[in-house]
């Protein structure tokens, strides 16, 4: 019986099997396109207590991200994996930028490069993400010494029973038309079949972290890569935190798990009932009730 296995790689010293094959950087077997704010960071740091996985990036806020498919595209695709982590062949190698969502010109592209890229959407309550980009963009205002944006009840006003975007926090992303999911959802399902596809709860990734990570660790083909020694509950952190190879660390504070503003009764049924029908169209298009309005107002 012959096998057609390339084994070119695998060398034979007196009885000893041993492989030589040395990582390489290729394209990623999946994207991490979004939403930001939902937890993206988060998942990707779960998958990165497992050698399983290469991530091209961990850091925290969008300024690290490659933002490849929507500002550099034209730099090629060598230029591309050129970015990405030196992988073996086991690996799954996995890149995270939370605009892909957004961007209408993103799927294509992707699927021009890598018509079996695998798509994973963290998606949240549209209203704690909204508040949660609030309170994101002002913190980087405040940090560059910046004007801090206006209230929050400045930006998104309720003008006879309608929702005004007053001002645009940043104009470079959708803000309040960001939330609603389905419109974005629609643009990729263009490209890429469902299955191709997994979308996680951030309430659940959340609450119960391990139970979304086995999701994404079947998706992905390394079923049980994360387990409960790379997970633990921090009561003074208040979230999950991550272990691996004996250290332990938690996202960090400063930006992950930031006060938001409080929301006027009025105004946060009003978002609520803005979104509604685009939460109902998600359900549709992927089958999946993600049970929201989850967000009632600010955490302590
Ligand atoms: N384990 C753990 N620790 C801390 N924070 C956690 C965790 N899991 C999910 N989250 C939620 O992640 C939210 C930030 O989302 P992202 O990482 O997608 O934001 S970003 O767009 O990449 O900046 C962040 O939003 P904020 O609470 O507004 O800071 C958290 O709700």
């Amino acid at each position: 019986e012959s096998e057609d296995k390339d084994i070119s790689h695998v060398h034979i010293t007196s009885g000893r099997i041993y492989s030589t094959e040395l990582p390489q950087r290729r394209l990623p077997d999946a994207l991490v396109v979004g939403a930001g704010k939902c937890g993206t960071d988060a998942l990707i740091t779960y998958l990165n207590t497992s050698k399983s996985f290469a991530i091209n990036t961990i850091y925290s806020g969008d300024m690290h991200e490659l933002n490849f498919f929507n500002n550099h595209f034209d730099q090629g695709i060598q230029w591309y994996i050129d970015q990405m982590p030196p992988v073996s062949s086991s690996q799954v190698s996995i890149e995270k930028c939370a605009p892909y969502m957004w961007n209408p010109q993103v799927p294509a592209r992707v699927h021009q490069t890598k018509q079996d890229m695998k798509i994973i959407m963290v998606l949240c309550d549209p209203v704690k993400r909204l508040v949660s980009l609030y309170s994101h963009i002002n913190s980087y205002k405040l940090a560059d010494g910046s004007d801090p944006l206006p209230p929050f009840s400045d930006i998104i006003q309720l003008k006879d029973g309608k929702l005004i975007e007053n001002v645009h926090p940043r104009p470079s992303q959708p803000f309040l038309e960001s939330g609603k999911y389905s419109v974005f959802v629609s643009q990729w399902l263009e490209f890429f079949p469902l299955e191709q596809m997994i979308f996680i709860s951030g309430e659940d990734l959340i609450t119960q972290p391990l139970v979304e990570i086995n999701k994404v660790t079947d998706f992905l083909g390394k079923s049980g890569s994360v387990t409960d020694r790379n997970v633990y509950y921090d009561k003074g952190r208040g979230y999950y935190c991550f272990e691996s190879d004996n250290s332990k660390w938690c996202m960090d504070k400063s930006t992950k798990g930031r006060a938001h503003p409080e929301l006027s009764p009025q105004l946060l049924s009003s978002l609520q009932n803005h979104f509604q029908p685009y939460n109902k169209k998600l359900e549709e298009l992927i089958g999946k009730n993600f049970g929201w309005p989850k967000y009632f107002g600010k955490k302590s």
